[in-house]
């Protein structure tokens, strides 16, 4: 068979779409000039093993993901029509250009500084705002979904909404700071209410950062209508131990626990 081409019988069945972010493969094949472990091997190993899509935040500074990558990534997706490929970054700086050549399925737009040790905040609104309506243009007007990530504040939602953004990306770093914590059900309640305000403003909902095995299926329980996950880091460091299909089927598993009744 074909390596980039995908299995008979793939199925998109997940109620809530896994994306694996991809990064930290890149990171670690960027400390040699080897170039294992391959970043599109990696890829096509979790997309066999079911996930929905494959996430890339190729930062300025090409600590990780480098253009290259995001290139035979699009070229593999090709190969996969059921999954999707969403690219992160901040549009003031290189997004634009990788949506423009690559037109992926999503483009999540992270208010990242391009030194930054790891995306750890959402957008600004309205302040970022103007800024933002004419790129959240141009994707739309390429045929990709625009996605903004936001800090789980509801009042931010409609001005999300007239932004002409199709999405949010729930930041989800305080919920896994929280969890197992006294201050877990506080802080999911507060995702709870975005993503409710999020849905009345006609937004579909994202979620991502430090999710893992452990804190996700709580995370879907209580939080209504997330569409899609992306997660890296946690996976990737699981399928050092796991193997990368297994990792991902271990993150399926977390998922469809959170829709058992
Ligand atoms: C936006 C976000 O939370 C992550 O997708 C981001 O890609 C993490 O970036 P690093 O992998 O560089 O930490
Ligand atoms: N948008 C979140 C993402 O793509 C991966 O974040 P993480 O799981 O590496 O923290």
């Amino acid at each position: 068979m074909n390596p980039l081409m995908a299995p008979e019988g793939f199925r998109h069945d997940a109620r809530c779409a896994l994306s694996v972010n991809v990064n930290k493969v890149a990171l670690l094949r960027n400390t040699r000039h080897l170039g294992i472990p391959s970043v599109t091997r990696a890829a096509q190993l979790c997309l066999e093993a079911g996930a929905q899509g494959i996430t890339v935040h190729p930062r300025p500074d090409g600590r990780h993901i480098r253009a290259q990558d995001v290139r035979e990534l699009a070229e593999l997706l090709k190969a996969w029509p059921h999954a999707e490929y969403n690219i992160e970054g901040n549009p003031t700086q290189n997004l634009m250009d990788f949506i423009r050549e690559t037109r992926p399925h999503q483009a999540t737009f992270v208010p990242d500084s391009e030194d930054q040790f790891t995306s750890d905040h959402g957008w600004n609104l309205p302040a970022d705002a103007e800024r933002l309506r004419p790129m959240i243009a141009e994707c739309k007007s390429l045929g990709v979904r625009v996605s903004l990530f936001m800090d789980p504040v509801p009042e931010m939602m409609a001005h999300v909404a007239a932004l002409g953004a199709d999405r949010i990306e729930l930041y989800t770093e305080t919920w896994a700071s929280a969890f197992g914590t006294e201050r877990e059900a506080a802080v999911l309640a507060s995702f709870a209410d975005t993503a409710r305000a999020a849905l009345a403003q006609g937004l579909a909902i994202n979620a991502g950062h430090d999710l893992n095995r452990d804190n996700l299926t709580r995370f879907l329980r209580d939080v209504p209508g997330v569409a899609e996950v992306s997660i890296g880091h946690a996976l990737v460091a699981d399928a050092l131990e796991l193997g990368y299909g297994e990792a991902v089927r271990e993150y399926q598993r977390s998922i469809q626990r959170a829709y058992a009744r």
